[in-house]
């Protein structure tokens, strides 16, 4: 089945990300107003909002780096909202950041190995301590970073030490790290900030083939074209959704074009 037909096939009242009511204050600045909307188990959900509609601090409280002052994150209906990164990580809701986190001292191979470290029984770093057990799954491990490298173009450099690569391969890079931990949910940060035109439109295909494998995608980003992938897109203003619709629908909607355009 293709996306656009597991898009249509999946149940709407099933989301694997509900916000409900999710609100916000730094201090005596309300930031996020009763923010609601769902992310489907399947497909490329878009977030967009002028600078400092309140992005980056929804984002933070979906992954767990803010509590929010009230309201709820569900996923898979079960709040989430108290809950570590990390125990949102092991369960699959795995995010990027603006500026792609490489680990600089390891090479390609290494820092998508990082990635299956948490699925693994023995650990990344037991394994680079030569423990006998360990030393198997690391073979393995690599084998299956290499298939994952293949797929997000870094096959030719696998053993290249990362700080060797462009920021197109960095941003792959950063794509093929959460994919080898099993995201089932990834979000995605303005992963089209710093790269070319020719960079863009590689990561549009490399969305797509997530999206295609059944992974479900939240993307904030102010690049039209790399939101154009998306399904949905809900667009924040002064910490409210002020629409939300397919790209054609905000596009011609009039509170989004008063909000980017003045008109
Ligand atoms: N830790 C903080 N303390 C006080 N104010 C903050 C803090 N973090 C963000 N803000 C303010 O909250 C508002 C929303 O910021 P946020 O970074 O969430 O917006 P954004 O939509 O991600 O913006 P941008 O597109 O510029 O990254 C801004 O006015 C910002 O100055």
């Amino acid at each position: 089945m293709n996306l656009a037909s597991r898009v249509a096939a999946s149940a709407p009242d099933a989301p694997l990300l509900e916000l409900k009511t999710i609100a916000h204050r730094f201090g005596g600045f309300q930031v996020l107003h009763d923010v609601s909307f769902a992310v489907p188990a399947v497909g490329i959900t878009g977030l967009m909002g002028p600078n400092g509609s309140g992005k980056t601090t929804l984002f933070n409280i979906i992954s767990g780096f803010l509590m929010p002052m009230s309201g709820a994150v569900l996923f898979d209906g079960r709040n989430i909202r108290a809950e570590s990164v990390r125990r949102r990580s092991l369960d699959g809701l795995v995010r990027t950041f603006q500026t792609p986190k490489v680990f600089e001292r390891l090479t390609v191979a290494e820092n998508v190995m990082v990635g299956a470290f948490k699925a693994g029984r023995s650990g990344f770093f037991a394994g680079l301590a030569g423990l006998p057990a360990a030393r198997r799954e690391m073979t393995e491990m690599r084998a299956r970073a290499y298939e994952t490298a293949q797929r997000f173009d870094l096959g030719a450099v696998f053993d290249r030490p990362s700080p060797l690569l462009t920021a197109g391969q960095r941003r792959l890079l950063e794509l093929a790290r959460a994919y080898q931990g099993r995201p089932r949910l990834l979000m995605l940060d303005e992963p089209s900030s710093g790269l070319t035109t020719t960079e863009i439109e590689v990561l549009i295909t490399k969305l797509k083939l997530l999206a295609e494998e059944g992974i479900a995608i939240l993307l904030v980003s102010h690049d039209m074209e790399l939101m154009g992938v998306a399904q949905a897109i809900h667009v924040l203003n002064f910490g409210r959704i002020i629409a939300s619709g397919t790209m054609a629908e905000v596009q011609e909607d009039a509170a989004v074009r008063e909000a980017y355009l003045g008109v």
